[in-house]
C-alpha cells in the first residue's frame, strides 16, 4: 500500500448500524457550500457510520497526499476516491458501467434488473437509458422547451408581481420544487400542473400550502432511493421505527408506480382515439414516444419498461433541477453584482428578440448566464459521489481496485478543492467563461463531473441545462432578489441527492420603479 492510498477498514456490527443511522437521520449541514460526500448510495452509509471517524475521513481528503481511501462495509469492499486524473481513468474505462445498489435495495425500490438509476442489469439498462435519450434528447425535443416553457411562466409573473409589490417572503425551495415538477410533467407528458402558481397564490392570500400529490409522492419515493440503500434490511425488518419508516416510503413507491402507469394508459387510450392530426399535435413529448415505441411492429416496447423510463425521467429530472435554482437564486441574492451582470446579459439577449420572448436560438447566446448555471452545479453537486461497480481488478496510481468492490468518485471533493480551482469556495462564474479545452465534462476538465461523466452520465443534462436556463433567463429578467434573513445559514440536507432547505427567501422582489426603469433600458 502506497502512501497516496489509505485503509480504513470499518466492521459493521449491528450496534453500530443502529447508532450511525441514528446519527444519519438527524444530521443536517447548515455550513456553506459542501464539501463532504453525503449523498447517492452507500457513501452516505459509508460515512455515517464512521462517524466517529467522519472528520478522520474528511481530514484524509482535505489532505491532497490521500488519494484513495478503502473502506469495509457488511464485507463489501469499497474506494472512495479523490483527484481529477483518477476520476478520468474511472468515468473513461469502459468496465465502471454499473452502478453499485445493494440487491435488496434494488428489489425494494422496483429498480432490480429494471429502471434506470440503480439498474445492474446491463441489458435492460441500455435499453431503457437508449429509449429515454432517444426522446429526450433530440434537438428538436429540446427546441420545444422554449415554448412551453414561455407559456408556463405567463401565469406565474402576476403572481410574483404581486408578491413583489407587497415583498412577501417566498421558499424558494417550494415555488422551484413546484414548478420544476410542473415543468418536467409538461415535458414528458404535456399535462398542465399549477403547483407553483398555487403555491405562490397561498403566499399572497397568507394561507398553508395545500398538499400537491404528486409531488409529495416523488419527494417520497426520492426519500426511499436515499433510505434502502443506506440502510441495513436488518433495520428495517427489525427494528419498528425503520419498519414503520420502510413502510410508509413503500407506499410512496406503489404510488408512484400506480401514477405513472394511469398516465401512460391514458395517453394509449388517447393515442388510439386521436385521429392523425391530432395524434401529430401530442407527438412531442416522452410519453406518446413511448406509446409508439410500444405500438412498433419491431420489437415492441414493454409497458413496464415504458412506465419504467416515465418513473425515471420525471425522478431524475424534479428534484434534480429544483435544488439547483434554488441554491442559484440564493447565491444571486447574496451576490447582486452576478444577478445584474445576468440581467444586463439576457435584457440584451431579449432586446434583439422579434416577439420579446426566449427561443431556442437566442437562449443559447447567453454565455455569462450558463456560466453561472455550471458554477452553481460546481459549488452544490447534486450528487456529492459517483458509484461504480469495479467488475474486474483495476489499476488506479500505485493501487489496484479489486474485483467485486464499488469504487465512489468523490466528484464534490474535486469541485472545491483548491488543487484545481482558484478560491474554489467562492461563486464566481467567470470562471466557466474561459475555456481551457481540458476535455472531460463539458470541456471543464475531470475536476468538474456535477453530471457525471461515460456510459452513466445523466441522460437529462441537455434537458436539464435548457430547462434552468429558460427559467433563470426569465426569472432574472423582471426581478431582483434579496434574503429574507441574510444572516441565516442555508440549510443543505445530503439525501440522494443534496437538498436546499429553506432559506425564508427572497422577501424582495424587483419594487416597480425598479422594474420600469430596467424596462426602459
Ligand atoms: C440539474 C439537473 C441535474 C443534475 C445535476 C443531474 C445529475 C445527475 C448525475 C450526477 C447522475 C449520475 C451520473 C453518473 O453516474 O455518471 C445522473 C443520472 C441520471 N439522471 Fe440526472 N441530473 C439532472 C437532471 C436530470 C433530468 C432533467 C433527468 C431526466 C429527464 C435526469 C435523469 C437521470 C437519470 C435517468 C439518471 C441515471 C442514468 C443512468 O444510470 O444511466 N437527470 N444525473
Amino acid at each position: 500500500m502506497d502512501n497516496k492510498t489509505v485503509v480504513l477498514f470499518t466492521t459493521l456490527s449491528a450496534i453500530a448500524a443502529i447508532t450511525s443511522f441514528v446519527i444519519f437521520q438527524s444530521r443536517k449541514r447548515t455550513d456553506g457550500p459542501p464539501v463532504a460526500a453525503g449523498a447517492f448510495p452507500f457513501i452516505g452509509h459509508a460515512l455515517e457510520i464512521a462517524k466517529g471517524p467522519l472528520e478522520f475521513f474528511k481530514n484524509f481528503f482535505a489532505d491532497s497526499a490521500v488519494d484513495i481511501l478503502e473502506i469495509n462495509i457488511v464485507g463489501k469492499r469499497g474506494y472512495l476516491v479523490r483527484g481529477a486524473e483518477n476520476a478520468r481513468k474511472i468515468f473513461t474505462s469502459a468496465q465502471f458501467n454499473t452502478r453499485y445498489s445493494p440487491k435488496e435495495a434494488s428489489i425494494e425500490l422496483g429498480e432490480f434488473h429494471q429502471g434506470i438509476l440503480l439498474n445492474t442489469d446491463i441489458e435492460s439498462w441500455k435499453y431503457n437509458r437508449k429509449m429515454l435519450v432517444e426522446n429526450i434528447a433530440r434537438p428538436r425535443f429540446i427546441r420545444s422547451l422554449a415554448p412551453k416553457i414561455n407559456s408556463y411562466l405567463i401565469n406565474i409573473y402576476p403572481l410574483l408581481d404581486q408578491l413583489a409589490e407587497t415583498k412577501t417572503p417566498i421558499l424558494a425551495n417550494v415555488m422551484f420544487g413546484s414548478m420544476s415538477l410542473d415543468v418536467i410533467v409538461d415535458i414528458v407528458l404535456t399535462s398542465n400542473r399549477h403547483a407553483a402558481e398555487s403555491y405562490l397564490q397561498t403566499c399572497i392570500d397568507g394561507k398553508t400550502r395545500k398538499t400537491d400529490f404528486l409531488l409529495d409522492t416523488v419527494k417520497g419515493v426520492m426519500e426511499a432511493l436515499s433510505f434502502f440503500p443506506r440502510t441495513s434490511p436488518l433495520l428495517y425488518k427489525f427494528i419498528p421505527s425503520y419498519f414503520r419508516k420502510a413502510e410508509e416510503l413503500r407506499k410512496f413507491i406503489r404510488d408512484f408506480d400506480k401514477c405513472t402507469s394511469d398516465l401512460l394508459i391514458a395517453r394509449q387510450q388517447q393515442q388510439r382515439e386521436a385521429n392523425e392530426e391530432a395524434a401529430s399535435e401530442i407527438s412531442e413529448d416522452l410519453a406518446t414516444g413511448l406509446v409508439l415505441a410500444m405500438n412498433s411492429a419491431e420489437n415492441p416496447m414493454t409497458f413496464n419498461n415504458a412506465v419504467q423510463i416515465l418513473k425515471a425521467a420525471i425522478s431524475g429530472g424534479a428534484d434534480t433541477s429544483s435544488n439547483t435554482m434554488s441554491f442559484l437564486l440564493y447565491e444571486l441574492a447574496r451576490h447582486p453584482e452576478i444577478s445584474n451582470e445576468i440581467h444586463a446579459e439576457v435584457a440584451a439577449t431579449i432586446a434583439n428578440s422579434e416577439d420579446g420572448e426566449f427561443n431556442s436560438e437566442n437562449i443559447g447566446k447567453l454565455p455569462f448566464l450558463e456560466a453561472t448555471i455550471l458554477e452553481i452545479t460546481r459549488l452544490y453537486s447534486e450528487a456529492q459521489a459517483l458509484a461504480r461497480e469495479v467488475k474486474s481488478d483495476f489499476v488506479l496510481g500505485d493501487s489496484v481496485l479489486q474485483k467485486d468492490s464499488v469504487v465512489f468518485v468523490w466528484i464534490q471533493g474535486n469541485q472545491v478543492s483548491s488543487e484545481y480551482w482558484e478560491n474554489p469556495t467562492v461563486f464566481n462564474p467567470k470562471r466557466f467563461l474561459v475555456s481551457k479545452e481540458l476535455g472531460g465534462p463539458l470541456g471543464h476538465g475531470f475536476a468538474y463531473a456535477a453530471f457525471g461523466h461515460g456510459v452513466r452520465k445523466c441522460p437529462g443534462e441537455t434537458l436539464a441545462l435548457m430547462e434552468i436556463k429558460l427559467i433563470m433567463a426569465n426569472l432574472c429578467l423582471r426581478y431582483d432578489f434579496e434574503l429574507a434573513d441574510p444572516n441565516k445559514p442555508l440549510e443543505i440536507k445530503p439525501n440522494l441527492v443534496l437538498e436546499c432547505g429553506d432559506f425564508n427567501h427572497w422577501d424582495e422582489w424587483c419594487s416597480e420603479k425598479k422594474k420600469k426603469k430596467r424596462a426602459k433600458k
